[in-house]
């Protein structure tokens, strides 16, 4: 299995778990995902947790040696779309999100972390919006989160460089919650939210899902979606993603 849920205390966490390949996302971590958003209406967790196995990768995106056969636009939106739309799903669970960035979280695992309510991020993590790279755009909503999440200029820049940032640069731009060293850090993060009442912690998310809903998120999300699928189809894209593909051999 690409991914792993566990409840426990209170908390459902929702490990990627294919670090062999930089925890990349495919067609079945997005069926976890929708699992996941099922699991949290059954169960009524506290909190969610997002993260993935091993200290190296958060998530690499979507998993470049199974999209690269998404050639036009046609092909590409039916795979953008399912995976923004569970992902806005996630951003609009009743309760607070947390992602706990334990690695590096490039291109569609940066839009992943940045959907989340808070960001937890190991101290040696580096995370980019890295599309720009690929002559792509985000395509999962997570250059719309990004406006709604980081001051304008901080999120363009983010967006436009296309580069991996250092945990203290993303503590900086307002990205990174807290930088974590250790298990520790997690952990006094949640004894701090615990002990405010989930009730509490439920209205003010209702708070926020209220702003979205009323400023359209969700329709700025599948603008984004439609934009990227347009960028999909040119040759720039698949060459890069070629060289990547053929770096080593
Ligand atoms: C809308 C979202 C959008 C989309 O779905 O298209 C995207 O997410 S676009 C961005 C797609 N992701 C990337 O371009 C990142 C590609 N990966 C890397 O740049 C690096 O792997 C990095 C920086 C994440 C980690 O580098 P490191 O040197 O630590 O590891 P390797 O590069 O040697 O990778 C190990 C192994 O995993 C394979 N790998 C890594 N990431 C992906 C991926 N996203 N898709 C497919 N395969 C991936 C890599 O090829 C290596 O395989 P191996 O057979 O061991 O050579």
């Amino acid at each position: 299995m690409s991914y792993k849920i566990d409840l426990s205390g209170g908390i459902l966490t929702f490990t990627i778990d294919r670090p062999h390949i930089r925890n990349a996302i495919n067609d079945e971590v997005i069926q976890g995902l929708e699992e996941l958003v099922a699991q949290v209406h059954n169960h009524d967790p506290q909190f969610v947790i997002i993260t993935a196995s091993g200290e190296q990768a958060f998530c690499s995106g979507g998993d470049l040696s199974v999209y690269q056969h998404l050639r036009t636009r046609n092909e590409a939106y039916p795979m953008l779309k399912k995976m923004g739309d569970v992902l806005y799903r996630i951003k609009t669970l009743p309760v607070p999100v947390v992602a706990l960035v334990n690695g590096m979280a490039v291109g569609g695992g940066c839009e992943i972390a940045t959907a989340c309510d808070y960001r937890l991020v190991r101290s040696h993590a580096k995370c980019g919006f890295i599309q720009g790279t690929l002559a792509i755009t985000s395509g999962w909503g997570g250059g719309t989160y990004a406006m709604e999440t980081i001051p304008h200029a901080e999120a363009l820049k983010m967006l436009s460089e296309a580069r991996v940032y250092t945990a203290q640069e993303l503590l900086e731009n307002g990205w990174a919650t807290k930088v974590v060293e250790s298990e520790a850090g997690v952990e006094a993060f949640f004894q701090s939210m615990k002990k405010i009442r989930p009730e509490v912690h439920r209205a003010y998310k209702e708070i926020a899902i209220r702003k979205w809903q009323s400023s359209h998120l969700k329709d700025r999300v599948n603008e984004e979606i439609r934009l990227c699928a347009e960028l999909w189809e040119a040759d720039a894209h698949h060459d890069a993603v070629e060289r990547f593909l053929n770096k080593k051999k």
